[in-house]
Parts: structure tokens; C-alpha cells; sequence
């Protein structure tokens, strides 16, 4: 900071309580690519995103095959409170060391990350509206609301390219674990969100106006 004015603006920006938004949806809704497409216009201005998918419960105690059995879809796989946690300290602006995730084992994996408290935290994940605990602590919620069919193509694809299934795998999965769980408890989430996203992250207009609303925030120092 070389000027006055540059070092005020610098105590309010790491002052002010952080900005927590909530990007909820089903599995292959866009969630990620929403996620990717807001930190993109932020990075510089401070943004951490938080994986809901980062804080499924560590099951290194199991065998892989028991932990192919899991339902990764109910709200019981992640642990919550230490989700709950890290947003807390990252809230007083204290620094966390985030959980790894290894989809191909199943379990997290034994790195961390450090990651320092900034402005705003986006917080992703298919059930992070299901918890009140959670939903407390956001000041936006969203949902991307994606149709079924486009869901689980998409969803055949990344796990197929990126998280080591097989297309038997997925459908299966998909049939007997993701569908009714999505059923059950990430569609009733919908009605908790501010805004609904419709096809996540092609639709410009919804991030634009989401990039908006986040920098007049920002801008008006965070007095929700
Ligand atoms: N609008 C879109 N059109 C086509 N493919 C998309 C679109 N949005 C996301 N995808 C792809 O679908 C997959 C799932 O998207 P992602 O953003 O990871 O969803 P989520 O985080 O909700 O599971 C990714 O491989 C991504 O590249
Ligand atoms: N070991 C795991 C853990 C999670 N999943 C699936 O991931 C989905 C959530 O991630 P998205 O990026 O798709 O939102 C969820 O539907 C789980 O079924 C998994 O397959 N294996």
C-alpha cells in the first residue's frame, strides 16, 4: 500500500465479516463450473471456495470394498461439524487446513490445504442447505437447478474421465443411491435458496448479476 487511502481501504477489506455464498444443486447441476466462473472474477479480491465434498467423513479405517457400499448422497456421509468449523474460524479470519478428498479411494486423502481467511467464501456442495447450522451461516443462497437428464450424462462423463468409475458403476449408482437421495433431500433444499440458478455455468446472466450483487456488497463494506 503506498497511499492513505490504499491503506484504509486495505483494515476494511480484511476487517469486514467475511461474505459466506451457498451454490447448492444436484449432482452434474453446474455447481463447480459456477463456482469456478464467480472465483475467476474475484480471485484477485479475495475469494476461497470451501468443497462440501471435502469434508465427506474420512473412512480410512475401512476396506475399500466397505467403502464402495457407502451412501455418499445422505447427509449422515459428511462430518458436518467439522465443516461447520473451519467456516466459523474462517469467519473470525483465522486460517484452515482443508481436507483432501480421493474420489478413486473413496476416503480423504492424507494431504491439507492452507487456506487463508479472505473476503468472500463460497461454500459448494449437494446438501450444504440441508443443515440449519450451515444455512446460518451464509448471507446468499443459490441453487442450480439442472434437469435430471442432463445431470446424470453429464455426470457419467466427469466420472468416467475424472473420479476412476465405470459407466456400470455410475448408472448403478446413480439408479440406486443418487436419484432418491436427490429426491429426498437435496430438491426439498430448493426452497431455502435466494435465487435459483437455472443450468448453472452457462448461464452468464445469472453470474453476471451473482458478480454484481457480490461487489456492491463488498464495496458497501458488508453491512448486511
Ligand atoms: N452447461 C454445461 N454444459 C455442458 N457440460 C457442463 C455444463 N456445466 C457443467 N458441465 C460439465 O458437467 C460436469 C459436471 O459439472 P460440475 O460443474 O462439476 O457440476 P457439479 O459440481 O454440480 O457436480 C463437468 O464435467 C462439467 O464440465
Ligand atoms: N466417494 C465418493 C464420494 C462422492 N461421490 C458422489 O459425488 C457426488 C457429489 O459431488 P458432485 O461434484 O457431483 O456434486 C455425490 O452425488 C456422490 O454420489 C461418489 O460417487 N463417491
Amino acid at each position: 500500500m503506498t497511499s492513505a487511502a490504499g491503506e484504509e481501504e486495505f483494515y476494511k477489506m480484511s476487517t469486514q465479516k467475511p461474505l459466506v455464498i451457498g451454490i447448492a444443486g444436484g449432482s452434474g447441476s453446474g455447481k463447480t463450473s459456477v463456482t469456478k466462473k464467480i472465483h475467476h472474477v474475484f480471485k484477485e479480491h479475495s475469494v476461497v471456495v470451501i468443497e462440501q465434498d471435502f469434508y465427506y467423513k474420512d473412512q480410512s479405517h475401512l476396506e475399500f470394498e466397505e467403502r464402495l457400499s457407502t451412501n455418499y448422497d445422505h447427509p449422515l456421509a459428511f462430518d458436518t461439524d467439522l465443516l461447520i468449523e473451519d467456516i466459523e474460524k474462517l469467519l473470525i479470519r483465522q486460517s484452515i487446513e482443508k481436507p483432501v478428498y480421493d474420489y478413486e479411494l473413496h476416503t480423504r486423502s492424507h494431504k491439507r490445504i492452507a487456506i487463508e481467511p479472505k473476503d468472500v467464501i463460497i461454500l459448494e456442495g449437494i446438501l450444504i442447505l440441508e443443515d440449519k447450522r450451515l444455512r446460518n451461516l451464509m448471507d446468499i443462497k443459490l441453487f442450480v437447478d439442472t434437469d435430471a437428464d442432463l445431470r446424470i450424462i453429464r455426470r457419467i462423463l466427469r466420472d468416467i474421465n475424472e473420479r476412476g468409475r465405470t459407466i456400470e458403476s455410475v448408472i448403478d449408482q446413480y439408479m440406486s443411491v443418487v436419484r432418491p437421495m436427490h429426491n429426498q433431500f437435496i430438491e426439498p433444499t430448493k426452497r431455502y435458496a435466494d435465487i435459483i440458478i437455472p443450468e448453472g455455468g452457462h448461464n452468464e446472466v445469472a453470474i453476471d448479476l451473482m458478480v454484481t450483487k457480490i461487489k456492491t456488497i463488498l464495496d458497501s463494506g458488508n453491512d448486511l
